[in-house]
């Protein structure tokens, strides 16, 4: 899909995060909440993260954005993921939730459907397993990985109907979808697979140009970001450390510079 409008408009959302400088309310997992803390400040936006009941309303009520992701629960933690949902929708708050390890034990599966009842998100983002499962496909997840989404470019656009949102599925190739359209992505590195949290930072990515942009743009320009910066800074890299920190540098530089991005093309899909 060549169009420099779409480009034009990744690029001001870029532009726009070091403008705003967006708070983004975190409720995430142990394995990534560092690495997402760090990636928010790199881009421009300020991560707070927080799984304390006691004051989820208060820190939506302050945030641009909302992430609830559920990979590593507790009962505390799920606690304040329902009462910062339904502060979000309340207050009419960007929200996204990932949806990690769907389908992979039957708590996982009843906590998504329940929070995804409360009608606060705006973009559901997971990997393709996870997004397969959900839209009722079969697929296979173990643990938190995604073992096979063949059928993940079906699945979006099921979702993102059935929830009344924006859906993502992540992988190889990366779909996005508003229910109407379908829209492909081939970029990136498979490297991106070897660091734990890789899904986990597209989330902070995306919830970050929620605050700035309308959800189907910010899962655009997001992932287009993402693939286009793995590509760079695999280069750099030995293996999956330094790709590590590459990747951090590279979206640091580029979200200051979005002119020296060449965005990879997003393919609309016939479906
Ligand atoms: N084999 C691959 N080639 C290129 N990019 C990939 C590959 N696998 C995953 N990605 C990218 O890595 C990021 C995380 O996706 P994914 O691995 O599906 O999420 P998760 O970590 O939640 O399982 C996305 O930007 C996706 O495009
Ligand atoms: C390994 C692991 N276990 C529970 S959450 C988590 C991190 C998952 O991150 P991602 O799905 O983004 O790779």
């Amino acid at each position: 899909m060549d169009n420099p409008e779409l480009e034009t408009r990744f690029a001001d959302v870029f532009n726009n995060l070091m403008l705003h400088k967006p708070l983004i309310y975190h409720m995430t997992n142990m394995v990534a909440i560092s690495g997402q803390a760090h990636l928010a400040l790199a881009i421009g936006a300020s991560p707070v993260m927080s799984l304390y009941p006691g004051e989820a309303a208060e820190l939506v009520a302050v945030s641009d954005s909302l992430l609830v992701n559920i990979g590593t629960p507790t009962r505390e933690g799920i606690e304040a993921m329902f009462v910062a949902a339904r502060e979000a929708r309340e207050l009419g708050r960007p929200a996204l939730i990932d949806p990690v390890g769907y389908g992979a034990t039957n708590m996982r599966t009843d906590l998504v459907e329940r929070l995804l009842d409360t009608k606060a998100f705006g973009l559901i983002k997971g990997n393709g397993a996870e997004i397969s499962l959900l839209g009722g496909e079969g697929a296979q997840v173990r643990g938190v990985d995604s073992a096979d989404s063949p059928r993940a470019a079906l699945a979006v656009k099921t979702v993102s109907r059935k929830y009344n949102c924006i859906a993502v599925a992540t992988g190889p190739i990366d779909y996005v979808s508003d229910g109407r359209d379908v829209f492909a992505l081939e970029s990136g590195h498979e490297w991106l697979s070897l660091i734990s949290g890789s899904g986990c930072y597209v989330g902070t990515i995306i919830a970050a140009c929620m605050a700035v942009t309308e959800p189907l743009v910010a899962a655009l320009a997001s992932l287009a970001l993402m693939g286009f910066v793995a590509e760079v800074a695999v280069k750099k890299s030995y293996g999956p450390g330094s790709f590590h920190c590459n990747l951090f540098d590279a979206l640091f530089a580029c979200v200051r510079n979005p002119s020296s991005i060449v965005f990879p093309k997003w393919q609309k899909l016939d479906l």
